[in-house]
């Protein structure tokens, strides 16, 4: 799932920036780690003796789809038999997927379709009205960073080229279960001027990135991800598991037992002008978070971090070889990361692993368990799962990095 809603598709329109090189930072911090590269270690170079072996490098979203030929993919879908939408709901009524030919036979054939999920026994949340955001989702308890906020299935999905479409999007909720459908109807609408079913959807949908056999990008609506309001910088972030078939919702930092839980709708790289020009054209409302309240000459100063986060580190980070950086360029990173204040695994990830190796290379405990336990809780929140990095929380001296400058690499 795109960590953001439809809105998302935008970020691939937008222009290259130029880098930003007055990025307000520490005097003693140094250059910007614009050489920030990572490497994708291959495990056939790790050493085998070791009881623990560093997990591999984040693997990265793949980037966003450009919008394709929207006009021409619509006139073909009129004329043809063959590009109608079929519909199917599973055995327990959860829910209405509408799936372009191909796809059912092969989410049926695997082994766990459908079954049911698990989800934290007692829901750490509520959702109920939020000031001046309609519903939202507030934590009942603490919520430590990494840990599973709610797992569910779709009350709907469908090709993401479809929300525009209005004569598919009808047909499709003729085949809503009925406790789905009235479910459905309660979500919030923020484009009155579509049909009521549209609208809910255009304002309700998450991208899911991956669905199995299919080369378009599907959207889903769900029943409590739905009402998780925008903030710029989040506390949480969901992610669409296409193995299980079902939306996940994690905490990326630890979320106080009261606090509103958010996650972002557009990219956190983003500069607020243009966060804000997203939301207010898709969503019709202007964000005052704590970023986006700041005194405008911290706002700037944020801005230029993130853009530069974005722009310049992102791509190194995603291309280029990590472990032939000095250690000083990823403290840098550390800080801007910070000063930026962006909680999202997009960096923290591969920083986190990165480090973790280099404090175990020196044999430095204490300091491999932290950013271990960091590297842990951002692969949670990015994959649904550990990764081995508990183990290595656990270990850090067995692992095949410790002691060993060129170990976990
Ligand atoms: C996906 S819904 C979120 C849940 C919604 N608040 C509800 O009542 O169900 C998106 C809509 O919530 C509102 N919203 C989300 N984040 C907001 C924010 N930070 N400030 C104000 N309104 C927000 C906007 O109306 C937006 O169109």
């Amino acid at each position: 799932m795109q960590p953001g809603f439809l809105a998302n598709g935008r970020k691939g329109k937008r222009k290259p920036r130029t880098r930003i090189v007055d990025v307000q930072q520490p005097e003693e911090s140094g250059p910007p780690p614009s050489a920030i590269v990572a490497s994708t270690p291959s495990s056939s170079s790790m050493p085998t003796t070791s009881l623990v072996v560093l997990p591999a490098a984040p693997v990265f979203m793949r980037p966003p789809r450009l919008a394709g030929d929207h006009k021409g993919i619509f006139a073909k879908m009129a004329a043809d038999p063959n590009f109608r939408l079929r519909f199917f709901t599973p055995p327990d009524n959860s829910f209405v997927f509408a799936y372009w030919p191909d796809i059912k036979h092969r989410l049926l054939a695997r082994p766990d379709a459908f079954t049911p999920l698990s989800s934290p026994a007692r829901l750490p949340f509520e959702i109920r009205a939020v000031p001046g955001k309609g519903m939202g989702m507030v934590a009942k308890e603490a919520i430590a960073p990494g840990a599973l906020i709610v797992r569910e299935r779709p009350l709907l999905v469908m090709p993401a080229t479809v929300p525009v479409v209005y004569e598919a999007t009808l047909n499709g909720m003729s085949y809503m279960p009925e406790d789905v459908r009235s479910t459905y109807l309660t979500l919030a609408n923020c484009l009155p001027k579509l049909s009521q079913m549209s609208g809910i959807l255009n304002t309700n949908g998450t991208l899911l990135d991956d669905m199995p056999g299919q080369l378009d990008d599907y959207c889903g609506v769900f029943r409590n991800i739905a009402r998780v309001n925008h903030s710029c910088r989040p506390n949480a972030r969901p992610r669409w598991d296409a193995d299980l078939f079902a939306g996940e919702l994690r905490a990326q930092r630890a979320i106080a037992a009261g606090e509103e839980i958010t996650f972002s709708y557009t990219s956190t790289f983003l500069p607020s002008a243009e966060r804000q020009d997203i939301l207010s054209h898709k969503y019709h409302f202007t964000c005052k978070c704590i970023l986006c309240s700041l005194p405008p000459a911290l706002l700037a100063a944020n801005d230029q971090v993130r853009t530069y986060l974005g722009d310049t580190v992102l791509p190194s980070v995603m291309f280029g070889p990590l472990a032939q950086r000095g250690m000083k360029e990823f403290l840098d990173l550390e800080r801007m990361l910070e000063m930026g204040a962006d909680d999202s695994p997009t960096l923290w990830r591969p920083l986190a692993r990165e480090l973790t190796r280099r404090y175990c290379a020196e044999g430095k405990r204490a300091m491999a368990v932290k950013w271990a336990r960091k590297a842990m809780e951002m692969t949670l929140v990015a994959t649904g799962t550990d990764g081995g990095w508990a183990a290595v929380v656990e270990a850090p001296e067995k692992t095949d990095a410790w002691r060993s400058p060129g170990g976990g690499t």
